[in-house]
Protein backbone atom coordinates (compact mmCIF):
# COMPACT_ATOMS: atom_id res chain seq x y z
CA UNK A 1 0.00 0.00 0.00
CA UNK A 2 1.26 3.69 -1.03
CA UNK A 3 0.88 6.30 1.21
CA UNK A 4 2.17 9.96 0.32
CA UNK A 5 4.26 12.30 2.14
CA UNK A 6 1.07 14.30 2.84
CA UNK A 7 -1.83 11.61 4.18
CA UNK A 8 1.91 10.56 6.54
CA UNK A 9 2.35 14.27 7.71
CA UNK A 10 -1.77 14.55 8.05
CA UNK A 11 -1.61 11.37 10.03
CA UNK A 12 1.18 12.44 12.50
CA UNK A 13 -0.29 15.89 12.92
CA UNK A 14 -3.12 14.27 13.67
CA UNK A 15 -1.67 11.85 16.30
CA UNK A 16 -0.60 14.76 17.92
CA UNK A 17 -3.57 16.67 18.22
CA UNK A 18 -5.57 13.50 19.37
CA UNK A 19 -2.74 13.05 22.25
CA UNK A 20 -2.55 16.87 23.15
CA UNK A 21 -6.92 16.77 23.83
CA UNK A 22 -6.92 13.51 25.41
CA UNK A 23 -3.91 14.72 28.00
CA UNK A 24 -5.38 17.95 28.64
CA UNK A 25 -8.88 15.92 29.33
CA UNK A 26 -7.21 13.08 31.14
CA UNK A 27 -8.81 13.39 34.83
CA UNK A 28 -6.00 15.21 36.84
CA UNK A 29 -6.53 13.31 39.93
CA UNK A 30 -6.47 10.07 41.45
CA UNK A 31 -8.76 8.85 44.05
CA UNK A 32 -8.76 10.61 47.37
CA UNK A 33 -6.45 13.50 46.45
CA UNK A 34 -6.67 17.11 47.77
CA UNK A 35 -9.04 19.01 46.01
CA UNK A 36 -7.67 21.29 42.73
CA UNK A 37 -7.04 24.91 42.40
CA UNK A 38 -10.67 26.36 40.85
CA UNK A 39 -9.25 26.95 36.63
CA UNK A 40 -10.66 27.62 33.43
CA UNK A 41 -7.82 27.37 30.96
CA UNK A 42 -6.15 23.52 30.41
CA UNK A 43 -3.51 22.54 32.10
CA UNK A 44 -0.40 22.28 29.99
CA UNK A 45 2.03 21.05 32.63
CA UNK A 46 2.19 18.76 35.72
CA UNK A 47 -0.52 18.99 38.69
CA UNK A 48 1.42 19.47 41.72
CA UNK A 49 0.67 19.54 45.55
CA UNK A 50 0.83 22.06 47.61
CA UNK A 51 1.72 21.23 51.63
CA UNK A 52 0.44 23.31 54.22
CA UNK A 53 1.47 23.94 57.56
CA UNK A 54 0.80 20.41 59.04
CA UNK A 55 1.69 18.50 55.71
CA UNK A 56 4.57 20.36 54.89
CA UNK A 57 5.96 18.92 58.06
CA UNK A 58 4.98 15.58 57.20
CA UNK A 59 7.03 15.88 54.25
CA UNK A 60 10.22 16.64 55.82
CA UNK A 61 9.41 13.70 58.81
CA UNK A 62 8.38 10.94 55.77
CA UNK A 63 11.93 10.86 54.38
CA UNK A 64 10.82 7.18 52.87
CA UNK A 65 8.57 8.81 50.80
CA UNK A 66 9.52 12.03 49.62
CA UNK A 67 12.96 13.32 48.54
CA UNK A 68 14.06 16.53 47.90
CA UNK A 69 17.19 15.63 45.38
CA UNK A 70 14.74 13.58 43.22
CA UNK A 71 12.57 16.61 42.63
CA UNK A 72 15.43 18.39 41.70
CA UNK A 73 16.98 15.66 39.25
CA UNK A 74 14.16 16.98 36.75
CA UNK A 75 15.80 20.55 35.93
CA UNK A 76 19.32 20.00 37.45
CA UNK A 77 21.22 17.13 35.56
CA UNK A 78 23.45 16.95 38.43
CA UNK A 79 24.47 13.60 37.67
CA UNK A 80 25.54 14.67 34.50
CA UNK A 81 27.48 17.23 35.77
CA UNK A 82 29.80 15.61 38.37
CA UNK A 83 29.68 12.10 37.25
CA UNK A 84 32.18 10.81 39.13
CA UNK A 85 30.09 11.11 42.56
CA UNK A 86 26.98 10.61 40.85
CA UNK A 87 25.69 14.12 41.20
CA UNK A 88 24.21 14.14 44.50
CA UNK A 89 24.54 10.72 44.81
CA UNK A 90 26.03 10.65 47.39
CA UNK A 91 24.45 13.34 50.13
CA UNK A 92 24.23 11.22 52.69
CA UNK A 93 27.36 10.92 53.11
CA UNK A 94 28.09 14.62 52.89
CA UNK A 95 25.33 15.70 55.67
CA UNK A 96 27.92 12.89 58.01
CA UNK A 97 30.44 14.70 56.84
CA UNK A 98 29.42 18.00 58.06
CA UNK A 99 27.86 16.89 61.58
CA UNK A 100 30.96 15.15 62.34
CA UNK A 101 33.92 17.49 60.99
CA UNK A 102 32.22 20.86 60.65
CA UNK A 103 29.08 20.90 63.12
CA UNK A 104 30.94 18.69 65.71
CA UNK A 105 34.36 20.59 65.70
CA UNK A 106 32.52 24.42 65.46
CA UNK A 107 34.27 26.17 68.37
CA UNK A 108 37.97 25.26 66.33
CA UNK A 109 36.35 26.62 63.08
CA UNK A 110 35.27 29.84 64.83
CA UNK A 111 38.68 31.87 64.69
CA UNK A 112 39.32 30.76 61.18
CA UNK A 113 35.97 31.45 60.33
CA UNK A 114 36.29 35.19 61.86
CA UNK A 115 39.73 35.76 60.03
CA UNK A 116 38.69 34.63 56.95
CA UNK A 117 35.56 37.17 57.00
CA UNK A 118 37.54 40.11 58.26
CA UNK A 119 39.87 39.46 55.11
CA UNK A 120 36.84 39.35 52.80
CA UNK A 121 35.67 42.69 54.26
CA UNK A 122 38.15 44.11 54.12
CA UNK A 123 39.21 43.60 50.31
CA UNK A 124 35.20 44.03 49.52
CA UNK A 125 34.12 46.93 52.06
CA UNK A 126 37.53 48.27 53.30
CA UNK A 127 39.42 48.91 56.82
CA UNK A 128 37.96 46.73 59.25
CA UNK A 129 40.69 46.12 61.67
CA UNK A 130 43.01 43.46 59.91
CA UNK A 131 44.83 44.15 56.51
CA UNK A 132 45.99 40.94 55.65
CA UNK A 133 45.15 40.31 51.50
CA UNK A 134 42.75 38.12 50.32
CA UNK A 135 43.74 34.23 49.04
CA UNK A 136 46.72 33.75 47.26
CA UNK A 137 44.31 32.17 44.73
CA UNK A 138 42.34 34.52 43.45
CA UNK A 139 40.52 32.05 40.95
CA UNK A 140 39.88 29.30 43.47
CA UNK A 141 37.69 32.04 45.52
CA UNK A 142 36.09 33.08 41.93
CA UNK A 143 35.19 29.61 41.46
CA UNK A 144 33.36 29.04 44.67
CA UNK A 145 31.73 32.55 44.01
CA UNK A 146 30.85 31.19 40.43
CA UNK A 147 29.65 27.76 40.41
CA UNK A 148 26.25 28.22 41.81
CA UNK A 149 25.83 30.89 38.48
CA UNK A 150 26.79 28.06 36.48
CA UNK A 151 24.65 25.73 37.78
CA UNK A 152 21.67 28.33 37.20
CA UNK A 153 22.05 27.65 33.30
CA UNK A 154 20.63 24.73 33.43
CA UNK A 155 17.41 26.19 34.88
CA UNK A 156 17.24 28.55 31.45
CA UNK A 157 15.09 25.68 29.64
CA UNK A 158 11.54 26.12 31.44
CA UNK A 159 10.62 22.31 32.02
CA UNK A 160 7.86 23.09 29.19
CA UNK A 161 8.09 19.54 27.66
CA UNK A 162 7.88 18.03 31.08
CA UNK A 163 3.88 17.75 30.42
CA UNK A 164 4.93 14.82 28.23
CA UNK A 165 6.96 13.02 30.56
CA UNK A 166 9.85 14.89 33.16
CA UNK A 167 12.40 12.51 32.01
CA UNK A 168 11.97 14.30 28.49
CA UNK A 169 13.03 17.58 29.22
CA UNK A 170 15.68 15.70 31.20
CA UNK A 171 16.92 14.14 28.03
CA UNK A 172 16.98 18.07 26.54
CA UNK A 173 18.75 19.54 29.22
CA UNK A 174 21.27 16.62 29.18
CA UNK A 175 21.87 16.90 25.46
CA UNK A 176 24.62 19.99 25.55
CA UNK A 177 26.40 18.16 28.56
CA UNK A 178 26.16 14.46 27.08
CA UNK A 179 27.87 16.09 23.63
CA UNK A 180 30.77 17.32 25.92
CA UNK A 181 29.57 21.12 27.42
CA UNK A 182 30.00 21.34 31.22
CA UNK A 183 30.50 24.58 32.43
CA UNK A 184 30.96 23.06 35.93
CA UNK A 185 34.16 21.40 34.32
CA UNK A 186 36.48 24.48 34.36
CA UNK A 187 36.15 24.93 37.84
CA UNK A 188 36.64 21.33 39.05
CA UNK A 189 39.85 22.17 36.53
CA UNK A 190 40.73 24.72 38.46
CA UNK A 191 40.09 23.13 41.88
CA UNK A 192 42.23 20.35 40.65
CA UNK A 193 44.99 22.47 39.90
CA UNK A 194 45.51 23.89 43.53
CA UNK A 195 44.69 21.17 44.94
CA UNK A 196 47.02 18.12 43.50
CA UNK A 197 50.15 19.59 45.47
CA UNK A 198 48.16 20.48 48.51
CA UNK A 199 47.19 16.37 48.44
CA UNK A 200 50.26 15.48 47.76
CA UNK A 201 52.16 17.14 50.30
CA UNK A 202 50.28 16.00 52.55
CA UNK A 203 50.53 12.65 51.92
CA UNK A 204 54.29 12.83 51.88
CA UNK A 205 54.07 14.83 54.95
CA UNK A 206 51.70 11.88 56.60
CA UNK A 207 54.52 9.19 55.64
CA UNK A 208 57.31 11.27 57.20
CA UNK A 209 55.95 12.25 60.54
CA UNK A 210 53.94 9.13 61.47
CA UNK A 211 52.07 9.64 64.45
CA UNK A 212 53.21 13.46 64.84
CA UNK A 213 51.32 14.24 61.80
CA UNK A 214 49.13 17.34 62.71
CA UNK A 215 46.07 16.99 60.35
CA UNK A 216 44.72 20.42 59.43
CA UNK A 217 40.75 21.28 60.24
CA UNK A 218 39.38 20.90 57.15
CA UNK A 219 37.40 19.27 54.89
CA UNK A 220 39.62 17.72 52.64
CA UNK A 221 41.11 16.20 55.34
CA UNK A 222 38.46 14.20 56.37
CA UNK A 223 37.75 12.42 53.13
CA UNK A 224 41.43 12.16 53.03
CA UNK A 225 40.62 9.32 55.74
CA UNK A 226 37.62 7.89 55.26
CA UNK A 227 38.01 4.34 54.76
CA UNK A 228 35.97 4.47 51.94
CA UNK A 229 37.15 7.49 50.34
CA UNK A 230 40.73 8.04 51.53
CA UNK A 231 42.78 5.70 53.29
CA UNK A 232 43.86 3.47 50.33
CA UNK A 233 45.26 6.66 48.79
CA UNK A 234 48.68 6.28 48.14
CA UNK A 235 48.95 8.56 45.02
CA UNK A 236 47.14 11.25 44.22
CA UNK A 237 45.60 9.87 40.74
CA UNK A 238 43.41 11.95 38.47
CA UNK A 239 40.05 9.79 39.32
CA UNK A 240 40.58 10.46 43.40
CA UNK A 241 41.36 14.21 42.06
CA UNK A 242 37.84 14.36 40.06
CA UNK A 243 36.59 12.95 43.03
CA UNK A 244 37.59 15.29 45.54
CA UNK A 245 37.08 18.55 43.68
CA UNK A 246 33.37 17.14 42.59
CA UNK A 247 32.58 16.56 46.25
CA UNK A 248 34.19 19.86 46.91
CA UNK A 249 31.35 22.02 44.07
CA UNK A 250 28.33 19.57 45.35
CA UNK A 251 29.51 21.40 48.84
CA UNK A 252 30.06 24.42 47.49
CA UNK A 253 26.67 23.85 46.02
CA UNK A 254 24.77 23.30 48.57
CA UNK A 255 26.08 26.12 50.63
CA UNK A 256 27.11 29.41 49.60
CA UNK A 257 24.39 30.04 47.56
CA UNK A 258 21.73 29.70 50.02
CA UNK A 259 23.99 31.57 52.84
CA UNK A 260 25.21 34.67 50.29
CA UNK A 261 21.10 35.10 49.95
CA UNK A 262 20.42 35.23 53.44
CA UNK A 263 23.34 37.32 54.07
CA UNK A 264 22.24 39.83 51.66
CA UNK A 265 18.57 39.40 52.97
CA UNK A 266 19.88 40.48 56.32
CA UNK A 267 21.32 43.11 55.40
CA UNK A 268 18.24 44.81 53.59
CA UNK A 269 16.43 43.63 57.01
CA UNK A 270 19.06 45.56 59.36
CA UNK A 271 19.63 48.50 56.48
CA UNK A 272 16.13 49.04 56.69
CA UNK A 273 14.87 49.30 59.55
CA UNK A 274 16.32 52.04 62.10
CA UNK A 275 14.76 51.08 65.31
CA UNK A 276 16.56 47.97 65.75
CA UNK A 277 19.84 49.89 65.20
CA UNK A 278 20.97 51.01 68.65
CA UNK A 279 19.93 47.84 70.44
CA UNK A 280 21.66 45.65 67.49
CA UNK A 281 24.79 47.80 67.94
CA UNK A 282 24.77 47.59 71.67
CA UNK A 283 25.12 44.04 71.81
CA UNK A 284 28.32 43.83 69.76
CA UNK A 285 30.28 46.47 71.20
CA UNK A 286 28.91 44.42 74.67
CA UNK A 287 30.38 41.34 73.17
CA UNK A 288 33.35 42.86 71.37
CA UNK A 289 34.94 44.40 74.59
CA UNK A 290 34.13 41.20 76.36
CA UNK A 291 36.03 38.79 73.58
CA UNK A 292 38.83 41.79 72.80
CA UNK A 293 38.19 41.46 69.30
CA UNK A 294 38.62 37.72 68.94
CA UNK A 295 35.30 35.95 69.45
CA UNK A 296 34.83 32.37 70.51
CA UNK A 297 31.55 30.25 70.15
CA UNK A 298 30.78 30.75 73.99
CA UNK A 299 30.71 34.78 72.96
CA UNK A 300 28.79 33.85 69.43
CA UNK A 301 25.94 31.92 71.08
CA UNK A 302 25.92 35.31 73.92
CA UNK A 303 24.99 37.25 70.78
CA UNK A 304 21.03 36.57 71.59
CA UNK A 305 19.54 39.36 69.83
CA UNK A 306 21.34 38.82 66.68
CA UNK A 307 20.73 35.81 66.73
CA UNK A 308 16.77 36.60 67.23
CA UNK A 309 17.19 39.16 64.38
CA UNK A 310 18.76 36.44 61.95
CA UNK A 311 16.10 33.94 63.17
CA UNK A 312 13.18 36.46 62.11
CA UNK A 313 15.17 37.67 58.95
CA UNK A 314 15.08 34.13 57.63
CA UNK A 315 11.54 32.60 58.65
CA UNK A 316 10.26 36.31 56.64
CA UNK A 317 12.60 35.71 54.12
CA UNK A 318 9.98 35.64 51.50
CA UNK A 319 9.92 32.32 49.56
CA UNK A 320 6.24 32.04 49.29
CA UNK A 321 6.23 27.99 48.08
CA UNK A 322 9.67 25.85 47.42
CA UNK A 323 11.59 23.25 48.31
CA UNK A 324 9.87 20.48 46.22
CA UNK A 325 9.67 17.17 46.92
CA UNK A 326 8.85 14.29 45.24
CA UNK A 327 6.84 11.54 46.38
CA UNK A 328 8.84 8.28 45.62
CA UNK A 329 6.40 5.65 47.27
CA UNK A 330 3.67 4.03 45.35
CA UNK A 331 1.51 7.00 47.16
CA UNK A 332 1.49 8.75 50.71
CA UNK A 333 -1.78 9.01 52.85
CA UNK A 334 -1.74 12.21 54.69
CA UNK A 335 -2.68 12.72 58.16
CA UNK A 336 -5.73 14.18 56.93
CA UNK A 337 -6.72 11.67 54.91
CA UNK A 338 -6.14 13.15 51.34
CA UNK A 339 -3.25 10.68 49.35
CA UNK A 340 -1.01 11.69 46.80
CA UNK A 341 -0.04 9.53 43.56
CA UNK A 342 3.71 8.44 42.89
CA UNK A 343 6.13 10.94 41.51
CA UNK A 344 3.89 13.76 42.70
CA UNK A 345 5.80 16.44 42.81
CA UNK A 346 4.82 18.40 46.34
CA UNK A 347 5.73 21.96 47.25
CA UNK A 348 6.43 23.24 51.05
CA UNK A 349 3.57 26.34 51.26
CA UNK A 350 6.01 28.38 53.44
CA UNK A 351 3.55 31.56 53.61
CA UNK A 352 1.45 28.75 55.37
CA UNK A 353 4.25 28.01 57.92
CA UNK A 354 5.74 31.06 58.15
CA UNK A 355 3.20 33.45 58.68
CA UNK A 356 1.22 31.41 61.24
CA UNK A 357 -1.10 32.61 63.69
CA UNK A 358 1.77 31.31 66.32
CA UNK A 359 3.18 34.23 65.38
CA UNK A 360 0.57 36.59 66.49
CA UNK A 361 -2.04 38.44 64.99
CA UNK A 362 0.26 40.31 62.56
CA UNK A 363 2.44 37.43 61.65
CA UNK A 364 3.82 38.60 58.88
CA UNK A 365 5.47 42.05 60.39
CA UNK A 366 9.11 41.46 61.49
CA UNK A 367 9.32 40.88 65.16
CA UNK A 368 13.13 40.64 65.86
CA UNK A 369 13.10 39.35 68.93
CA UNK A 370 10.43 36.94 68.57
CA UNK A 371 13.01 33.77 68.82
CA UNK A 372 14.90 35.64 72.13
CA UNK A 373 11.33 36.16 73.94
CA UNK A 374 10.43 32.64 72.74
CA UNK A 375 13.81 30.89 73.41
CA UNK A 376 13.38 29.63 69.77
CA UNK A 377 17.56 30.16 68.47
CA UNK A 378 17.88 30.54 64.69
CA UNK A 379 19.16 27.03 64.38
CA UNK A 380 15.68 25.34 66.00
CA UNK A 381 13.50 23.51 63.55
CA UNK A 382 10.09 24.09 64.19
CA UNK A 383 6.95 23.35 61.88
CA UNK A 384 6.57 27.03 62.03
CA UNK A 385 10.03 27.54 61.15
CA UNK A 386 11.15 25.38 58.38
CA UNK A 387 14.09 27.38 56.37
CA UNK A 388 16.29 24.51 57.10
CA UNK A 389 14.01 21.64 56.61
CA UNK A 390 13.08 19.42 59.61
CA UNK A 391 12.90 15.89 60.11
CA UNK A 392 16.29 13.62 58.83
CA UNK A 393 17.23 15.29 56.09
CA UNK A 394 16.99 18.77 57.70
CA UNK A 395 20.21 20.82 57.05
CA UNK A 396 23.10 19.69 58.87
CA UNK A 397 24.73 23.12 58.21
CA UNK A 398 22.58 25.08 60.01
CA UNK A 399 24.75 25.64 63.26
CA UNK A 400 27.89 26.98 61.02
CA UNK A 401 25.90 28.92 58.57
CA UNK A 402 23.98 30.94 61.39
CA UNK A 403 27.57 31.13 63.25
CA UNK A 404 29.14 32.62 60.22
CA UNK A 405 26.57 34.84 59.80
CA UNK A 406 26.38 36.35 63.02
CA UNK A 407 30.05 36.37 62.92
CA UNK A 408 29.71 38.85 59.52
CA UNK A 409 26.70 40.65 60.76
CA UNK A 410 28.51 41.32 64.28
CA UNK A 411 31.84 43.05 62.17
CA UNK A 412 29.93 44.63 60.11
CA UNK A 413 27.10 46.23 62.82
CA UNK A 414 30.66 47.13 64.94
CA UNK A 415 32.66 49.23 62.24
CA UNK A 416 30.16 50.24 59.47
CA UNK A 417 26.49 52.18 59.70
CA UNK A 418 24.63 50.15 57.27
CA UNK A 419 21.21 51.59 55.45
CA UNK A 420 19.48 51.34 52.86
CA UNK A 421 20.22 53.64 49.57
CA UNK A 422 16.67 54.34 49.43
CA UNK A 423 16.41 55.40 52.73
CA UNK A 424 13.19 52.77 53.40
CA UNK A 425 12.68 49.04 53.60
CA UNK A 426 12.72 47.86 49.64
CA UNK A 427 10.26 45.85 49.17
CA UNK A 428 10.65 42.02 47.60
CA UNK A 429 9.83 41.26 44.27
CA UNK A 430 8.90 37.69 43.29
CA UNK A 431 8.98 35.40 40.14
CA UNK A 432 5.99 33.14 40.75
CA UNK A 433 6.73 31.88 44.50
CA UNK A 434 10.01 32.38 44.92
CA UNK A 435 11.17 35.69 46.13
CA UNK A 436 14.11 37.32 44.09
CA UNK A 437 17.03 38.89 45.70
CA UNK A 438 16.75 42.68 46.01
CA UNK A 439 19.06 44.35 43.51
CA UNK A 440 18.89 47.81 45.57
CA UNK A 441 21.63 49.41 47.23
CA UNK A 442 23.03 49.01 50.95
CA UNK A 443 25.48 51.40 51.86
CA UNK A 444 28.42 51.07 54.19
CA UNK A 445 29.55 53.87 55.81
CA UNK A 446 32.52 53.49 57.91
CA UNK A 447 32.38 54.55 61.81
CA UNK A 448 35.42 56.83 62.22
CA UNK A 449 36.51 57.46 65.73
CA UNK A 450 34.26 59.86 66.98
CA UNK A 451 31.78 57.64 65.64
CA UNK A 452 30.89 59.98 63.12
CA UNK A 453 30.22 59.00 59.63
CA UNK A 454 26.31 58.87 58.68
CA UNK A 455 26.96 60.22 55.57
CA UNK A 456 23.92 62.70 54.17
CA UNK A 457 24.53 60.84 51.10
CA UNK A 458 26.98 58.38 49.62
CA UNK A 459 26.97 59.86 46.39
CA UNK A 460 27.63 63.65 47.15
CA UNK A 461 30.48 62.18 49.37
CA UNK A 462 33.28 60.56 47.11
CA UNK A 463 35.09 59.12 50.50
CA UNK A 464 31.92 57.19 51.15
CA UNK A 465 31.64 55.71 48.06
CA UNK A 466 33.68 52.72 47.96
CA UNK A 467 31.34 51.76 51.18
CA UNK A 468 28.91 51.20 48.59
CA UNK A 469 27.76 47.70 47.93
CA UNK A 470 25.27 46.30 45.62
CA UNK A 471 23.19 43.92 46.18
CA UNK A 472 23.34 41.53 42.45
CA UNK A 473 20.63 39.78 41.46
CA UNK A 474 22.80 36.49 41.12
CA UNK A 475 25.77 36.58 43.36
CA UNK A 476 24.31 38.27 46.54
CA UNK A 477 26.45 40.93 47.56
CA UNK A 478 28.96 42.73 44.91
CA UNK A 479 31.23 45.65 44.83
CA UNK A 480 30.66 48.65 42.85
C1 LIG B 1 21.22 29.97 55.16
C2 LIG B 1 21.80 28.95 54.56
C3 LIG B 1 21.18 27.59 54.37
C4 LIG B 1 19.87 27.25 54.22
C5 LIG B 1 18.65 28.17 54.24
C6 LIG B 1 19.82 25.82 54.06
C7 LIG B 1 18.64 25.11 53.89
C8 LIG B 1 18.58 23.73 53.76
C9 LIG B 1 17.35 22.96 53.69
C10 LIG B 1 15.96 23.57 53.70
C11 LIG B 1 17.68 21.66 53.60
C12 LIG B 1 16.72 20.48 53.67
C13 LIG B 1 16.40 19.86 52.40
C14 LIG B 1 15.50 18.65 52.57
O1 LIG B 1 14.45 18.76 53.15
O2 LIG B 1 15.87 17.59 52.08
C15 LIG B 1 19.13 21.60 53.59
C16 LIG B 1 19.85 20.44 53.46
C17 LIG B 1 21.22 20.38 53.44
N1 LIG B 1 22.09 21.41 53.70
FE1 LIG B 1 21.59 23.33 54.01
N2 LIG B 1 21.08 25.32 54.11
C18 LIG B 1 21.95 26.36 54.30
C19 LIG B 1 23.32 26.29 54.43
C20 LIG B 1 24.05 25.13 54.37
C21 LIG B 1 25.47 25.04 54.57
C22 LIG B 1 26.39 26.22 54.89
C23 LIG B 1 25.81 23.72 54.40
C24 LIG B 1 27.18 23.10 54.52
C25 LIG B 1 28.11 23.50 55.35
C26 LIG B 1 24.59 22.98 54.11
C27 LIG B 1 24.53 21.63 53.87
C28 LIG B 1 23.37 20.92 53.64
C29 LIG B 1 23.33 19.49 53.32
C30 LIG B 1 24.50 18.54 53.16
C31 LIG B 1 21.98 19.15 53.21
C32 LIG B 1 21.39 17.78 52.86
C33 LIG B 1 20.99 17.04 54.12
C34 LIG B 1 20.34 15.70 53.84
O3 LIG B 1 19.81 15.49 52.75
O4 LIG B 1 20.36 14.86 54.75
N3 LIG B 1 23.55 23.86 54.12
N4 LIG B 1 19.65 22.87 53.71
Amino acid sequence: MYFSFETIQTFVVGFIIIYAILWIKKPRLSKNEPPMVPYKIPIIGQVITIAGNEASYEIFNASDSFDLNEAIKDVLPMRHVLPTINGFGDVQHMAKMIREEITGKLSLYTGRIQEQLLIAINKEIGDCSIGEEISKHEDVINSFANVSKEFSKFLVIPPFLSFIHPKIHQQVVTLPIRLGWNPIRKHINTLKKYLKPVLEKRLIDKEILGDKYKPPLDVIEYYLNEPEYGTTVTVITDDYLNYTCEVLIHLIFISIHSTTRHISSALHDLAGRPELWDDLYEEQVKIDKECNGMLTIVHIDRMVKLDSFMRESLRTFGEVAGLMHRCIEDSYTFKNNTTIPKDRIAYIYFDDSHYNEVYGPEPRSFLPYYGLNNKKPATKINKNYLVFGAGKHACPGRFFVINEIKILMHKLILNYHIKTESGKLDEKKFAGPFVLPLNTGICLLKFTDDNLSIGNGITSNPTLSKFYVKIDKKQGIQNM
